[in-house]
């Protein structure tokens, strides 16, 4: 289309300007070619369903939202029962329907904590329904006076023995729970996380299976109350999640509905701790965090998607002499805002991977009793749920203004993802208590290593993704090699100053720590280092995981090169971005620092001709994309101009309120100015 300078060949024209294998680069990104195919189907199933359209959304009420959110799930579960698809595929359909609901709590948390905290005569009995909808559930934790401190939720469940029952109850108006995604409206049980109280006796948090609404006319149950916590940020967006409260006024639920494969009551009432950590109690977060961390290399990728892609499209200013206009994408302020963001999304692409084996891992080695890397799952999934999504939301933002002034329409798809991606920063565990987590093994380490550190060749070596902390002496102590820019092109130097830098810091904390009259008194007062030096160790996995993937086969022709570049530019954005850590612990100096830029602005050059390209390698349909901005042909000015009359605004020509408002005030103006 010439009309208007809109040009749609021009994403033609990038296309062809690809220096390597788009779909070798989605094979790499999905993880296999069966990922590639089958992520594929289910997206344009979704995309050619007119149940599922999204176009919308955002000028939906409340209500209307609801509704449409209960429809979809229904007809997305009627669909994955009539193609009788497998688990792999319904999870993608769900995830392409793109629309935030009861259903993503009760697959994501509801069924994985009886899976993790039921015994097997409790899966046995519940998860049958849950698979077929015959209930729905969700995770009922959090409290209006408690969240982050689990420890310190008031809902009580006291054992009656006389009945065989618990009793459960809200004590106060802080015990309500407040929060739980499916809960207001949709769900008819819960798993509520309640303390446990036997022979007057308080035993703290356990998590109980307690039926909420009828079964027959989904009316609340005798002594529950049940609502919603009212609308969220943003149109649209998480809107159509009914985030619920909850109050027990001395509900009875069968003992034999504690989940128990942690700890058990028994028919007398005597409280059994079995062999398992109680740390498993919280094993459903850690799985659902690890989801998180995949899902952030989702929401990333469409961010920067559209904005390349529209970036390739827009023009503005022409040369000094009334040239054509400049491709915004061709600007290198454009480029060193958008392309370590494009570099961000595969490197979280591939440590979400990453983690999933972690997890995996961990799993089958607790089924087998062997408790040893949990604290290893917990700091990983804590400190990447954290940076990834923190990053993940200042990314889609800086996404919008990447976008100029469309990036802020509705239809650009931007203010709606970030709406209902910034939340990630806080559920599932607020970002900066769960790096404090982090904080809390690297101070332990550091000050282990500290006092052992003569010994350290022989002593007990620190193992996993703190492995790099037991080559204390020389990390401490090195100087980095780099002579030219091109020398930060060798991934032993990234990870050299990456571990030099993580380590220095949290042994200073460390340090400071021990100067303090007590450790309390020291971790609180140093927080703010601590939550840096967690930082620091966290980017330290990432640009590991991504060096790491490099070092595997990775087929089609110059996909590894893209991703090296990626990988480089990924690092070294990292090492400008936080120049004062790698300068102050001195791990480089100035001329090093002022190298690695330099090798960044030619990365920068080297991607531009693959930038789209590399977005077109996420594989994402305009349906999943939901952007006028992010067209894959690129024909963006006529489908802005075509969703701005969509408005419910523009229904009328004169708007309502003109003859109660707009008339009488210009009527009175005009025989104003004729006095
Ligand atoms: C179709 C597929 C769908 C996929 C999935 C989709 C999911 C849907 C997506 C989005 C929907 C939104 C979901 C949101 C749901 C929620 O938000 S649920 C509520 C989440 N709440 C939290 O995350 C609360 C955060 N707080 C905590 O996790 C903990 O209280 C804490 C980590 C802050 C610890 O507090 P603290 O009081 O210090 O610790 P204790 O409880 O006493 O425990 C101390 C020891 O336990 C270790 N530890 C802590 N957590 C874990 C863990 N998760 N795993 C293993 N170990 C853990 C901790 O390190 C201490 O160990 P030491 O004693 O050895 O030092
Ligand atoms: C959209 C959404 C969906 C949710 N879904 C669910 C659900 O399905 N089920 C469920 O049970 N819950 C759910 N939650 C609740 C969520 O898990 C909590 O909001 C979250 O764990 C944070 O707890 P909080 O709200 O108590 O924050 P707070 O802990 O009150 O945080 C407030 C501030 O205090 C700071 N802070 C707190 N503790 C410390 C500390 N020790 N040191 C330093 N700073 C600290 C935090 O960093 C933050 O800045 C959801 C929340 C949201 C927003």
């Amino acid at each position: 289309m010439a009309d208007g300078g809109g040009e749609p060949d021009q994403l033609a024209g990038e296309r062809a300007t690809a220096q390597f294998d788009v779909d070798g680069m989605k094979v790499a990104w999905a993880g296999s070619r069966h990922a590639v195919e089958v992520a594929d189907r289910m997206a344009r199933l979704v995309a050619s369903d007119p149940v599922f359209r999204k176009d919308t959304r955002t000028m939906l009420s409340r209500k209307e939202l609801f509704k449409d959110t209960l429809k979809k799930a229904a007809h997305a579960w009627k669909r994955i029962v009539e193609l009788r698809l497998t688990e792999e595929e319904a999870n993608l359909l769900r995830l392409y329907v793109d629309q935030p609901g009861y259903v993503d709590l009760h697959w994501g948390m509801f069924v994985p904590a009886i899976k993790g905290q039921g015994t097997e005569e409790q899966q046995k009995k519940w998860l049958p329904m849950a698979y077929k909808f015959q209930i729905i559930g969700c995770y009922a934790q959090t409290e209006l006076g408690h969240g982050s401190n689990v420890q310190g939720l008031e809902t009580t469940a006291t054992f009656d023995p006389s009945a065989d029952e618990f009793v459960m109850h809200s004590p106060t108006l802080t015990s309500s729970k407040w929060w739980p995604g499916g809960l207001g409206k949709a769900s008819t049980h819960a798993v509520v996380y309640a303390r446990l109280i036997t022979e007057g006796k308080d035993y703290g948090i356990h998590g109980f299976i307690v039926q909420l609404r009828s079964l027959d006319d989904h009316s609340p149950l005798p002594g529950v109350t049940l609502g919603d916590i009212g609308g969220k940020f943003g149109s649209g967006a998480y809107n159509s999640m009914d985030n619920g409260v909850l109050r027990f006024d001395h509900v009875r639920i069968p003992r034999d509905q504690m989940l128990m494969r942690l700890s058990q009551v028994t028919r007398e009432g005597k409280y059994v701790h079995s062999d398992v950590p109680k740390q498993l109690l919280y094993g459903t977060m850690v799985y659902v965090r690890q989801t998180i961390v995949a899902d952030a290399s989702k929401a990333l990728s469409r961010a920067v998607c559209i904005a390349v892609r529209y970036s390739a499209i827009r023009k503005q200013f022409g040369s000094q002499d009334g040239g054509p206009e400049t491709q915004v994408l061709n600007y290198k302020t454009q480029q060193s805002r958008l392309f370590p963001l494009l570099a961000s999304a595969y490197a979280y692409r591939f440590v979400g991977q990453w983690l999933k084996w972690l997890y995996t891992d961990v799993t089958q080695k607790l089924e087998a009793k062997d408790y040893s890397t949990l604290p290893e799952a917990h700091a990983c999934t804590a400190g990447l749920k954290s940076v990834t999504t923190s990053a993940t939301a200042d990314a889609i933002e800086e996404c919008r203004k990447l976008c100029g002034g469309h990036g802020y329409l509705n239809s650009s798809g931007l203010p709606e993802l970030f709406a209902v991606y910034v939340p990630a920063c806080t559920y599932e565990g607020d970002n900066v208590v769960l790096l404090l987590q982090v904080s809390v093994v690297l101070h332990l380490v550091a000050r282990f290593l500290m006092k052992t550190v003569a010994q350290v060749a022989t002593g007990k070596q620190p193992v996993g993704t703190i492995a790099y902390m037991g080559n204390i002496q020389h990390l401490m102590q090195c100087k980095s090699a780099v002579n030219t820019a091109e020398d930060w092109l060798n991934p032993a130097a990234i990870k050299e100053v990456f571990e030099a830098r993580a380590l220095r810091m949290a042994v200073n904390c460390a340090q400071n720590i021990s100067k303090a009259p007590s450790q309390e008194e020291g971790f609180s007062e140093l927080s703010p280092d601590l939550l840096e030096a967690a930082v620091a160790h966290v980017q330290l996995i990432i640009v590991t995981k991504f060096i790491e993937k490099l070092q595997e086969d990775i087929p089609g022709p110059g996909v590894k090169e893209q991703l090296q570049k990626l990988c480089s530019i990924y690092a070294l954005h990292l090492l400008h971005k936080h120049l004062g850590d790698f300068l102050s612990t001195g791990c480089i100096t100035a001329r090093q620092g002022a190298l690695a830029n330099e090798l960044l602005g030619k990365l920068y050059a080297q991607v531009r001709p693959n930038a789209v390209a590399l977005v077109d390698a996420f594989d994402y349909t305009d349906h999943y994309l939901g952007s006028v901005l992010g067209r894959y042909d690129g024909d963006v000015y006529p489908a802005l101009y075509e969703e701005a009359w969509k408005d419910p605004l523009n229904e009328t020509v004169v708007p309502d309120g003109y003859q109660e408002h707009l008339r009488p005030l210009l009527k009175q103006q005009l025989k104003l100015s004729r006095l």
